[in-house]
Parts: C-alpha cells; structure tokens; sequence
C-alpha cells in the first residue's frame, strides 16, 4: 500500500467516527503481542526492550508499546528523541503523557529524552544480555534527508547486540519506493500495520528482514468509500508559484440551445483552485456566458453549435494548457459529434468527457488514452459503453445499476462486478452518477457518498465536471482527480443545503468548494 493511500485510510476512520488515537492503541497492542512471540522465539524468556522514538504517529506506537509490553511483564526502557513540546502527533503525545504519569516508577519503565548527539553516545547498554530494539523513529511520514539527530540513533540501533524490530517502515526507507539515501535501521523483522507499505515490499527481506502484517481494525470501508481523509491527496500549492502554474483549463461546450453548462463548470473549476479558464463555445453562447464572470477567458466560435470547421482553433487553445474538458452543453448534432470524435482523438492533454459528449464520441477512439475521466450518469453510462456491456449483464442491467436498496451487501457486489465487467477495456477512470457515486478505472474502485437529493437540480453535474478538469490541471492524476472531485462536489452541495434547503443552485453550490477543500480533521 502507498504511503499516501495510508494516510487517507487512517484519517477516513476518523470521518467514519474510529479515532486515530484508538487505531494507535491497537497499532502498540499488537506490536507488544509480535515481541512476545519474538521474544520466546529467539530466547525463550522475557528479554530486555529498548524502545527508540520520534515526533510522529510512528514514536506514538512505541509509546503505547512500552505500556502493553509492561503489562507483559517485560523490562522496557524508552529513549524519546523528543520532549513532549517537539512531539508533533496529539494522540503521541497522548501517550507519552500516560507513560510520563508512572511516577513513581513502580513498573520496570525507564524514560529518558535525548536532546542531541551527544546524549546518544550516553546510552550504554549491557551487550552480553540480549534485547530486542523497537525502531519507531520514522515511518510512513519520513520526508527528505534524515536529520542528524535521527540519523545518530539509526547508526546506534545498527550496532546494538540485539534483534531490531522496525515499526511499520525501517526507518530511513523510504516507504513508497524502498530506496534508502543515506542509512536506514537494518532490520531483523518489520511490523506492519493494516498492509505492508509500498516501500518495505519493494525493498525485499535483506533490508526489512522478516515481515510482520498486524490488523489494527480498519474497516475495507475506510479505504473503499471517498471520506475527507483523501483530501490529503490534493497537492500543496508551491508558496513561490505565480499565475498559471497552477492549472490552465479549456472548457469546449456550449450551443444555442444551452449556454449556463460551461459557464457553470468554469466557475467549479475556479472554485476549486484552477488559475485560468479559457472557454471556447458557439457565438450565440459566448456572451452570456462572459456575463457570468469576469474570470473567464471566452473564445466565439462561428456558428451556433461547435462544428468541425473549429478544429484547428481548439487544438491550438488545448496546446497552451493543462486540461481540456469537452461537451457540457454543446447539444448533440452530427457537426460537433465529428469534432468532438477527432478532438478526443487528437488532444495529447488529460482531458473530461462529460455530457453530451459521451454520447457523440465513439468509445473504441479512447478507451486506451489512460488520462481521461468521463463523468456518465447511468443513462450516458448505457449509451457510452452500449458495445461493451455482455449479453448475461445486459438483460439486467437496470435491475442491478439502478439500486434502490443500497446497504444490502449482495446487490452492491453484484453492481461492483457487472460495472467492472463493462469497463473491463476503458483504461481511464469512470465517475458513474448517483445516489452513490461510484468510481473506477482497471484496478480501483472508491464509493463517494457526499451529496443529496436537492443535486437533482440542473447544473451540478457541470460542476463535477468542471471540478474534475480543474484538478487534472492542477498535476492530480486521473484516478485521484475523479475520486476527489464527486466528494469535493456533494461536500458543497451538502453545505449549500444546510444553508439554502432544496433552494440552491449549481451556481450555490460553487461557493462552498473552497472551504471544502481546505476542511480536513486535525
Ligand atoms: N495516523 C494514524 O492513524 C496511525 C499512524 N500510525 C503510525 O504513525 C506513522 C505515521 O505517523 P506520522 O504521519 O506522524 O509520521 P512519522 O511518525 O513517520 O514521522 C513524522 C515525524 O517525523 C519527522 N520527520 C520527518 N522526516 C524526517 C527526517 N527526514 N528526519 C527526521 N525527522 C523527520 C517529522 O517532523 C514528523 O514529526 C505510521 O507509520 C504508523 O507507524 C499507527 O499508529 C496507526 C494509526
Ligand atoms: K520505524
């Protein structure tokens, strides 16, 4: 599992009402039942454990170790690299709290803190009696070089007579990749909670050593289902950027017949962090749209619908930027069906399919482009993949899509695997529509569950639209844009219904899309 697929399982337990400070208890739980098995393994009795611990969840871990592994009976001494106001992680220092209210000591418990380099070389330990040495210095939130400090005590650990256990990532490893820069702690075993991170497995027995897989009761849901943890995916702006680095967008859409469709999307995709919007739409539809805000960059194509005589015009806009987004509100007609098949061919920029132009673009022209999301409600869902959909599915197809009766266990497995079996040669990322949302590519699948029944009201689907090219832009990849951006879009419209009822908008519901994205749980 990915670091940052971590991340967002354990902070979506705390959306789903599991506090990280009780997956943290279940983490030392089961690291102090490995070490007893460890300890009789190799020795055959209680050894001494020599606990090592950082500022992060990582050295929380070994905290509430100590106290289970005392409870066992074991000798433990901790050394925190960190005093309680460096500590960065709350539920840590939750921890390092309960083992600091031992006073006076009557457990076998020894606590010492080490404030530089030079307490380390203090650290004397008895190398003719056996220990077992916990690694919780640094794991799934490593980030560049290791400091000094650490880097010392990693050098330490490696030289202890003593079999070192390595909590949830070696620390040093980096655990995406399993490369080690500089030094990294030379594991005997290594613990893992809920999967085995990325990194450890790519690294291979010779620098993990064995490895330990622990449940700490994380529900499937928390990693299924879109919930505020995921947010952690969106990229952090770079304080130095200056304006269009953070994502150029062409909208293509718009006709005489509708003209709100693109504008609204140009205002999710504004809301939602894009830079700059160029919209290229009809004559007929260019100033009403100019109309609804100044921020937009409006190209007037010659007719009343996009045509194939626009080409050359949209391909040199789609060259100048980051995303394009094609159909919301170009009506269906055979000129834009022309274009629009060739666009979608021809566009080497990730790109969004929505509306109209999942029906006019032929699957068979994009269903090996991997940068692509398409947005179908059922219906254009249907008409999309008419093809592709077996004969044995087909016959009841509306039956098991159109589920009224959600929460029954059989019916959304039956959806999952007919949905998966549809889409099986689609290499980009699905968003199918509906009370629930569901999202898939090949190998993926995530439920979002954010929105309500006042988002019947037209427009909110521009908006999804418009928020998913406006991440794309951003530098998201099309997996992580089309399972950011339903929740993104239904947390809003959640928002918009506290305040307005049934009375908001799609144009409402824009409004609340920064603050969205900028609410994540501490
Ligand atoms: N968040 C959760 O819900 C859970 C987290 N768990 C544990 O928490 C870990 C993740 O916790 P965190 O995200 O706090 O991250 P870590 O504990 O891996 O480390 C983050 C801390 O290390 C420091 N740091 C980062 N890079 C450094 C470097 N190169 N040199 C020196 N110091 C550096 C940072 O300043 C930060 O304080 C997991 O690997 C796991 O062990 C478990 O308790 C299970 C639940
Ligand atoms: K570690």
């Amino acid at each position: 599992m990915d670091p940052i697929d971590m991340m967002a399982t354990d902070y979506n337990c705390e959306y789903l009402g599991l506090s990280r400070l009780c997956l943290m208890e279940n983490a030392g739980k089961s690291i102090s039942d490995e070490i007893a098995i460890l300890s009789t393994y190799k020795y055959s009795r209680p050894v001494k454990i020599v606990i090592f611990t950082g500022s992060g969840g990582n050295g929380g871990d070994g905290f509430v170790a100590a106290r289970h592994l005392l409870n066992r009976g074991f000798e433990v001494d901790v050394y925190a690299l960190n005093t309680a106001d460096q500590i960065k992680s709350g539920d840590a220092l939750d921890n390092l709290k309960i083992l600091m209210n031992l006073e006076p000591r009557v457990s076998r418990l020894s606590v010492q803190f080490i404030k530089d380099s030079a307490d380390l070389d203090k650290i004397k330990l008895d190398n003719n009696s056996p220990c077992i040495v916990l690694d919780c210095l640094l794991g799934t939130g490593i980030k560049g070089k290791l400091r000094e400090k650490v880097r010392k005590t990693v050098e330490l650990i490696n030289a202890i007579n003593g079999l070192r256990v390595a909590i949830d990532v070696p620390s040093g490893l980096d655990p995406l990749t399993g490369e080690i820069a500089d030094i990294a702690v030379d594991a005997d075993y290594t613990v893992c909670f809920h999967k085995v991170k990325t990194g450890v497995k790519l690294a291979g027995e010779g620098k993990v050593g064995g490895i330990i897989t622990c449940d700490i009761g994380i529900p499937i849901e928390a990693e299924l289902f879109v919930e505020g943890g995921d947010l952690l995916r969106l990229n952090n702006r770079p304080s130095s950027s200056h304006k269009g680095n953070n994502g150029k967008i062409l909208i293509v859409g718009g006709s005489l017949d509708y003209y709100g469709a693109p504008a609204i999307s140009a205002k999710a995709s504004i809301a939602t962090g894009a830079d700059l919007v160029y919209i290229y739409t009809p004559k007929s539809a260019a100033l009403p749209i100019k109309s609804f805000s100044e921020d937009f960059i409006v190209k007037e194509a010659k007719g009343d619908y996009l045509s194939i005589d626009d080409l050359d015009d949209i391909l040199e806009m789609a060259s100048k930027v980051d995303a394009v987004l094609i159909g919301p509100g170009s009506a269906q007609n055979e000129d834009t069906m022309k274009l629009f098949n060739v666009l979608a061919m021809k566009i080497d920029k990730p790109l969004v399919l929505d509306a109209d132009a999942l029906k006019l673009v032929d699957f068979s022209l994009i269903n090996k482009k991997e940068d692509i999301i398409i947005t179908p409600h059922y219906s254009e869902f249907k008409s999309f993949f008419k093809n592709q959909i077996p004969r044995d599915i087909e016959r009841n197809l509306d039956n098991i899509v159109n589920l009224n009766d959600d929460s029954d266990f059989v019916k959304v497995n039956d959806k999952i695997d007919a949905l998966q079996s549809i889409t099986a040669s689609f290499d980009g990322s699905v968003i199918l529509k509906g009370q629930y949302d569901f999202i898939f590519n090949k190998n993926k699948l995530k439920i979002n569950r954010t929105g309500n029944p006042g988002m019947t009201v037209g427009g909110t689907g521009d908006a999804l639209a418009g928020i998913a090219v406006s991440l794309l832009s951003q530098g998201l990849d099309s997996w992580t844009s089309a399972i950011l951006a339903p929740y993104l879009n239904g947390k809003a419209g959640d928002l918009a219904m506290d305040a307005q009822g049934y009375g908001f908008g799609a144009q409402d519901l824009t409004q609340y899309l920064g603050a969205v994205m900028a609410n994540l749980i501490d």
